[in-house]
C-alpha cells in the first residue's frame, strides 16, 4: 500500500467505541439478560451494522495532500447465525465485552453469532481501518482495476468483500499474515470479471471440520499449552515447543490452528492466550473446562468412535472402546484411581459452571436441609450454601467418590454446612431432608432404575418436601439446541440412560406422588425442575 510514502498523518479517531445495532446504540455494558434479549431479536436476520465513526485530519506538507474526513460511516451488512440459546449463552458466558468497538467480539468468540458479513469485516470490528487505508491510498495513487483482488475468506464469519490493500510491495504485511489466515483463490478472471464462486455449504463444511477443531483444542489442553501461556506475554512457537517438550513444526501448526479457532492470539511477538482461554481453558480457573475437555478426549472420544455401533445396537459401547463390560458406567469409571479422578474433575468443571444458575433457578430459601444424591465433588452443594446460608447440604455418593472429594474442596470458604456421606442410593437408606437434589443423575439410568430411585426418595420424603432435578431438559418435539441432542448421543454411547423431555420427567415424578412440577430453562447447560411431595 502506498501510505508509506507520505508523512505520518495526524489522525483523530472519534466515536470509535459506539456500536449501533438497528439504531440501538450500545454504549454501556449490557447485562446478560439484555444481551440475550437483544441478540435473540437478531436471530437469522440480516442487519445493518454501523461502527467505527472516524474523524480524520491529515496535515499535508511538502506538496502532499491535506485531507479531512469527518463523516466516515460505512454501512456493513451482517447476517446473524440462526441463534440457538446454547450459542448465545456460550457467548455471553465467555465474558466478551459488549461495550466497545468490535462490540460483540466478532473477531473472537462473537464470530459464532454471525453467519456472514457483506461489506468490510474490519468495519464490524471497529474502526474501519480497511477503508481508511484504501481512501488514503486512492488519494495518493488511484488503484488500477487489476490491483484490486476479491477474495473469499472461510474464517468465521464469511466475508464477501474484504479488499486486498497490498500493492505487492507489502504482500506479507502483518495484517494479512495474522488476521486473515485462510482464504481460497482470487475470484477475478483475466478480463477483470468476477467468476461466480460456487455456493459453499458452509454449515456442513464446518461440521466436517468439527472433529479436527475439537481434537486441536483437546491436544492443546492435554499439552497444557493454555496453562503455559497464562499470565505470560506472547511466546514464540519454538520456546513453547521446548518448554512443553514437543516438535517445533508440530507445535507451530497446532498453535496456528488454535489461533484460527480464536483460542489463542497470534501477533508478530508470538502466541498468547485469549481472555476466554485464560478463563476457561487453563486448568486452575474457577470456571475451568479443562477437566471436561480431558474427559472428552480420553473417554468420550473413543466412545464416539463407536457411535455407529451404538446407533445400530441401541446400547452403550464401553466394551468396544475400552475392552471391558462392567455392570454400569460408574464401575467403569471407578476401577482405577486415574480414571475416577478424571471423571470427577470433568463433573466438577461442569458443575462449577452451572451451579449458580441451578441454585438460583428457584427460591429454595424455605428449605433447611438438602441432600445432593450423586453430588460427586460437592460443587453444587458449596454453591447452595453460599446462596442459602441457612441451608445444610449433605452430599451422598458412592464410597469411592466420597473418599476422593478432598482434592476438590474450595479453599478459604466456610465449608461447615456441607457434609459428605457415602452410600449406594439404590440400596442404602437415604438421609431424611427437606429437599432432594438429583443433578445429572436421572439421565444416567433407564426408566426402570429411575423408578427404583424415585420410589426410595418418595418413601422417605415428607409431604411438602421436594425434589430438585438439574438436567438438560429436552422439549417435547426433541428439537432443542444441539448441545442437548448431542448430549443425548453421549448418553447412548456410554450409559443405559437418556436425556428426557419436561413431560417425561413430569410423568416420572408424578407417578411417585410429586406434584406442582415446575420447569425452569436456565439458558445454561442444565435446566432445573422443582416438584413437591403431595
Ligand atoms: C453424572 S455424575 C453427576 C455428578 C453431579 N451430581 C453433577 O451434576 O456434577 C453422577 C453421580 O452419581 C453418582 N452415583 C452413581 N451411582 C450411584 C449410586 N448407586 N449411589 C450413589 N451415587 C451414585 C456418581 O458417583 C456420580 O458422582
Amino acid at each position: 500500500m502506498h501510505v508509506k510514502h507520505m508523512r505520518t498523518p495526524d489522525i483523530v479517531i472519534g466515536a470509535d467505541t459506539i456500536v449501533s445495532v438497528d439504531e440501538q446504540i450500545l454504549e454501556k455494558p449490557v447485562d446478560k439478560q439484555d444481551a440475550y434479549r437483544m441478540l435473540s431479536r437478531l436471530n437469522g436476520k440480516e442487519h445493518s451494522v454501523f461502527t467505527g465513526v472516524a474523524i480524520i485530519h491529515c496535515r499535508s506538507k511538502d506538496n502532499q495532500l491535506e485531507m479531512e474526513i469527518t463523516d466516515f460511516y460505512e454501512e456493513t451488512k451482517v447476517k446473524f447465525s440462526e441463534l440457538s440459546e446454547e450459542l448465545l449463552w456460550e457467548y455471553i458466558h465467555s465474558g466478551e465485552p459488549m461495550d466497545k468497538a468490535g462490540g460483540y467480539g466478532i473477531q473472537a468468540l462473537g464470530g459464532m453469532l454471525v453467519e456472514y458479513v457483506h461489506g468490510d469485516f474490519l468495519n464490524v470490528v471497529g474502526f474501519p481501518l480497511n477503508h481508511f487505508c484504501k481512501k488514503l491510498a486512492e488519494l495518493y495513487y488511484p488503484p488500477s482495476k487489476h490491483n484490486v483482488q476479491h477474495k473469499k475468506y472461510d474464517s468465521i464469519p464469511s466475508v464477501d468483500t474484504f479488499e486486498n490493500l497490498s500493492d505487492g510491495e507489502c504482500e506479507s504485511s502483518n495484517f494479512t499474515e495474522h488476521k486473515v489466515a485462510s482464504f481460497t483463490v482470487p475470484l477475478e478472471n483475466q478480463n477483470g470479471v468476477l467468476q461466480s464462486a460456487s455456493k459453499l455449504p458452509s454449515k456442513i463444511l464446518e461440521l466436517m471440520d468439527g472433529f479436527r477443531a475439537s481434537k486441536a483444542l483437546f491436544v492443546a489442553s492435554k499439552l497444557k499449552i493454555f496453562d503455559h501461556l497464562k499470565d505470560k506475554g506472547p511466546m514464540k512457537a519454538v520456546d513453547i515447543a521446548s518448554d512443553v517438550g514437543t516438535s517445533v513444526c508440530g507445535t507451530e501448526r497446532l498453535l496456528d490452528a488454535c489461533a484460527s479457532l480464536g483460542l489463542l492470539e497470534k501477533t508478530p511477538q508470538g502466541y498468547s492466550n485469549t481472555d476466554s482461554a485464560n478463563t476457561y481453558l487453563t486448568s486452575d480457573g474457577k470456571y475451568s473446562l479443562h477437566g471436561y475437555i480431558i474427559h472428552s478426549n480420553d473417554h468420550l472420544w473413543p466412545l464416539f468412535t463407536n457411535l455407529e455401533s451404538a446407533v445400530k445396537e441401541g446400547s452403550r459401547q464401553n466394551h468396544r472402546a475400552f475392552g471391558k463390560k462392567a455392570d454400569d458406567l460408574f464401575k467403569d469409571y471407578y476401577h482405577s484411581q486415574e480414571v475416577k479422578q478424571r471423571f470427577m474433575a470433568a463433573m466438577h468443571s461442569i458443575a462449577n459452571l452451572t451451579a449458580r444458575d441451578v441454585a438460583t433457578a428457584f427460591d429454595l430459601s424455605q428449605f433447611k436441609s438438602a441432600c445432593d444424591l450423586g453430588g460427586c465433588t460437592g460443587a453444587l452443594a458449596h454453591e447452595l450454601v453460599q446462596v442459602y446460608p441457612n441451608l445444610k447440604v449433605t452430599v451422598f455418593d458412592l464410597p469411592e467418590v466420597i473418599a476422593n472429594t478432598s482434592y476438590f474442596q474450595p479453599s478459604g470458604q466456610h465449608t461447615a454446612p456441607v457434609t459428605f456421606v457415602s452410600g449406594d442410593f439404590f440400596k442404602d437408606n437415604l438421609p431424611e431432608v427437606d429437599l432432594y437434589i438429583l443433578s445429572r443423575v436421572l439421565h444416567d439410568w433407564s426408566d426402570e432404575k429411575v423408578h427404583v430411585l424415585l420410589s426410595k426418595i418418595s418413601a422417605v420424603c415428607r409431604p411438602g418436601c421436594a425434589i430438585l432435578l438439574a438436567e438438560m431438559v429436552l422439549d417435547d418435539e426433541k428439537k432443542n439446541r444441539s448441545t442437548a441432542l448431542l448430549q443425548s448421543l453421549n448418553m447412548l454411547v456410554q450409559t443405559e440412560g437418556k436425556e428426557r423431555s419436561g413431560s417425561e420427567y413430569q410423568a416420572l415424578l408424578e407417578q411417585h406422588g410429586f406434584t406442582n412440577v415446575k420447569i425452569r430453562v436456565t439458558g445454561n447447560l442444565l435446566d432445573v425442575i422443582l416438584c413437591v411431595k403431595a
